[in-house]
């Protein structure tokens, strides 16, 4: 009874198609890493993605290939995130990664890993025809102050302008969103 209940509040918090954490899973993760954050000093980074010209892959290749897509990308970024690292699906092809405890300095790294594992992503469409996928985001280290609040929208809509530039100047590119 006890495991059922675990397993629906698990369910509640998940996006049910990729496996990532939903909207709501991944806001808990957010205040739970900035409360930590602020007891602590603790730095966090977060990064958000959004896949490109995904709409033609489901105009050309269909839903399902589509689907498939969403679900490698969130198996591929696992295999470069740390287990203790979340990933949020926040709408269609648009994704959040929170990293806690990745130091500014590693940042670009991790960013760059994560573009090339999706370059490497190997989906195929029905007909066994590769589909070859980029994605565009930006990224932002946060340390969390005593007495500071700093919502997930916020964070969201600071890394989404920045994300529409990486569009704008051609996709495939992540960009430093640092002020
Ligand atoms: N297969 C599939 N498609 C989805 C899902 N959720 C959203 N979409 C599709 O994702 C597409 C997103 O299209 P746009 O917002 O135009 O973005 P885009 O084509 O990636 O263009 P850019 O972001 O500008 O590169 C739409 O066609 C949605 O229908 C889903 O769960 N599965």
């Amino acid at each position: 009874m006890v495991k059922q209940s675990e397993e629906q509040a698990r369910l509640a918090l998940t996006d049910p198609l990729t496996g990532a954490e939903n909207r709501r899973g991944f806001e808990r993760a957010y205040q739970r890493e900035w409360s930590r954050g602020q007891r602590q000093y603790h730095v966090f980074a977060m990064v958000l993605l959004d896949l490109d010209h995904f709409k033609r892959v489901n105009d050309v290749h269909g839903h399902g290939t589509g689907d498939r897509v969403l679900k490698t990308l969130c198996r591929t970024l696992k295999s470069v995130m740390r287990p203790t690292d979340h990933i949020g699906r926040l709408g269609g092809e648009e994704f959040a990664l929170l990293l806690p405890g990745c130091q500014p300095d590693q940042l670009r790294a991790v960013v760059e890993r994560v573009q090339q594992a999706i370059h490497a992503m190997n989906v195929h469409n029905d007909l066994q025809q590769p589909v070859p996928m980029t994605a565009s985001g930006s990224f932002v280290s946060i340390t969390p102050r005593p007495h500071q609040n700093l919502e997930l929208g916020q964070v969201i809509d600071h890394l989404d302008s920045y994300l529409y530039q990486a569009k704008r100047n051609g996709r495939d590119s992540f960009i430093s969103a640092e002020q």
